[in-house]
């Protein structure tokens, strides 16, 4: 287990695989932490230098007082990166985990070279729908979420196995600040415009039965980077990296294989 001390803020993050290889950095979505990647490391090929972290407000991060804005969100990132001498990475991420790397590709550039927006959007949900779930969750905890999210997150064939009750402790045991922190930064944001001047090889991965960010919404956003492509993954909801492991890690090894990342 490691941690960045940026002064305001401590994350946790995880380094696998070769030190001195091609870095691969994966971020988070909501209510997750960086396990949700377990099975796709796994599966990778040797010779990459495997990055992952908690957001702040999730997993063994500390967790500031809720709201939380995107800016910071990404600002954490940015400074996680460059106290890890990360440059010309591929930026995996995962829903508000795509977000942040939006951000982060619009302001740091020498950071990333190649995207991958799985199950994310330039703007996901309304802002009066984040202000709901951020009450629900302040008055009532994240276990009042817990069901629905549940039916989001996963097609019905992997709601009915033994391992749903993992993840489903999982995002319960994230802190309600970190939650709503998110929720409001996730209200807050709205990246078509600056995405759409975004010009580096990218990639978006959908699930078939994704109840929280769609494929044709996942389709809008990558849509706007010139030349990027798009993968759909049956069976598989919004946390497709959990339900269709072989599935997510190929595809992702194609692309790096396709961007030069590895040989
Ligand atoms: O997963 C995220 O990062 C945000 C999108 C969302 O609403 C996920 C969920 O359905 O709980």
């Amino acid at each position: 287990m490691q941690i960045a001390d940026l002064g305001d803020v401590q994350l946790h993050y995880r380094i696998d695989g070769d030190p001195d290889g091609a870095p691969i950095v994966f971020a988070n979505s909501l209510g997750t932490d960086l396990r949700v990647w377990d099975a796709v490391v796994d599966r990778l090929p040797a010779g990459l230098r495997i990055i992952r972290y908690d957001k702040r407000g999730h997993g063994l991060s500390s967790c500031p007082p809720a709201p939380y804005s995107m800016g910071a969100l990404v600002r954490d990132t940015e400074r996680l990166l460059d106290h890890l001498q990360v440059r010309d990475c591929m930026f995996v991420g995962l829903s508000i985990g795509g977000m942040i790397a939006q951000g982060l590709a619009v302001k740091r550039l020498d950071q990333i070279r190649a995207l991958v927006l799985s199950n994310s959007a330039a703007k996901i949900g309304t802002a009066e729908m984040w202000k709901e779930r951020m009450q629900t969750v302040q008055s009532d905890g994240i276990e009042a979420l817990a069901e629905a999210v549940m039916e989001r997150w996963f097609a019905r064939g992997f709601r009915a196995t033994p391992e749903l009750q993992l993840w489903r402790n999982m995002l319960v045991q994230q802190s309600r600040d970190g939650y709503a922190g998110c929720c409001a930064a996730i209200a807050g944001t709205d990246f078509y415009t600056p995405t759409s001047g975004l010009r580096l090889p990218c990639l978006g991965i959908a699930g078939t039965e994704d109840g929280s960010t769609p494929p044709d919404l996942v389709r809008e956003t990558v849509d706007l980077i010139p030349g990027s492509q798009f993968h759909l993954i049956r069976r598989a909801g919004h946390i497709a990296c959990v339900e269709q492991p072989d599935e997510y890690a190929g595809r992702l090894t194609a692309f790096l294989r396709e961007t030069g990342h590895i040989g």
